[in-house]
């Protein structure tokens, strides 16, 4: 039986979110089946600079030459983000908010010792992370980063990233990207980032679906949308949840034949899209390696067991494993 990354060597790469745990405990399966990974907490400002100009490296350090040592790819996640910011980096000593210029220069301090220090060895960057308001009439969620500096902030983030290694691919990325309503907003601030001669390279669809939403048809519209403006596609975060979002319900201890042909079926259909546009995604990533730890056991409902991957909680072939590698 082929691995993942067997089966999709001339597609697309096929990376897994990792962290500091499962790097070491499950480096067979890494390796076995992924040739590109993501840091799911280790490289977000909070973890990389928890004090002002007091950096912490050391996981990430070890997640790229891991990465390097395997021949995988490593993506970056993420620079600038309203959440998993270390308290300090929007306020001043006395606890008020800091000025548009000081943000600025802690955003461009921030980015440029990040990327500078992984430069020509980190593949791809999720420059910024879910800037996009999901529902009604603003473009831009609020945030610290809004009010304070602006709308621009997005902008500098892309710029100083570049100026810190040109060679990185530099992603816009966001969930929800194929709800209509929000695919058209990503596109139209992606378009304008490109009209204003920002330098960025690509959108990253987190992918976190599940075995109802979001329709085969809305994802198709969003890739074909995102592939209007000429730039690379990245799956960054794909789950596939067996609770529709919004579903709390905590009496399913193991998923049920049903839930696992469903999501047998709609990985299938997921993998053969990716498949037809693979001219325009080029990079794969699963939220998680298995089963066996997944974000998504404490959300939305902290404590509920989830099953969104195919592979199990043994890292063995799940139906849905069977369906993709065909
Ligand atoms: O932040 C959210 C809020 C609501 C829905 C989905 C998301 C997805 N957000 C993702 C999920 C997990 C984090 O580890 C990732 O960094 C983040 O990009």
């Amino acid at each position: 039986m082929k691995t993942l990354k067997e089966h999709f060597k001339d597609k697309f790469l096929v990376g897994a979110a990792v962290n500091a745990y499962t790097i070491d405990h499950d480096k067979e399966l890494l390796t076995k089946h992924f040739n590109s990974i993501t840091a799911e907490n280790e490289m977000k400002p909070e973890h990389m600079q928890p004090e002002p100009n007091k950096f912490t490296f050391e996981v990430a350090d070890k997640m790229i030459q891991f990465a390097e040592d395997n021949g995988m790819q490593l993506r970056g996640h993420t620079l600038v983000w309203h959440n998993q910011m270390p308290d300090w980096f929007f306020t001043d000593e006395n606890g008020n908010d800091v000025s548009r210029e000081e943000l600025l220069k802690r955003m461009k301090d921030h980015i440029t010792a990040v990327v500078s220090r992984y430069k020509g060895r980190i593949h791809a960057w999720d420059v910024v992370n879910e800037a996009v308001e999901d529902r009604g009439e603003e473009m831009l969620r609020k945030s610290k980063w809004i009010d304070i500096i602006g709308e621009d902030f997005i902008d500098y983030a892309f710029k100083f990233a570049h100026e810190a290694d040109p060679d990185a691919l530099l992603f816009y990325n966001d969930y929800n990207e194929s709800h209509p309503e929000k695919r058209e907003k990503i596109y139209q601030l992606v378009k304008g980032l490109l009209d204003r001669g920002v330098p960025i390279h690509g959108v990253g669809l987190q992918a976190h679906w599940n075995l109802y939403d979001p329709s085969y048809e809305n994802i198709e519209a969003a890739i074909k949308r995102y592939s209007e403006l000429g730039l690379q596609l990245h799956v960054t975060e794909m789950d596939v949840s067996v609770f529709e979002f919004g579903d709390e319900r905590t009496d399913v201890k193991e998923p049920t034949k049903e839930m696992l042909h469903l999501q047998a079926e709609r990985y299938e259909r997921f993998f053969d899209l990716f498949t037809k546009y693979q001219e325009h995604i080029t990079s794969v990533t699963f939220w998680g390696i298995s089963d066996a730890y997944t974000w998504l056991n404490d959300f939305p409902v902290r404590g509920r067991k989830n099953w969104p991957f195919v592979l199990d909680e043994k890292g063995e072939p799940k139906p849905a494993y069977h369906r993709i590698v065909k």
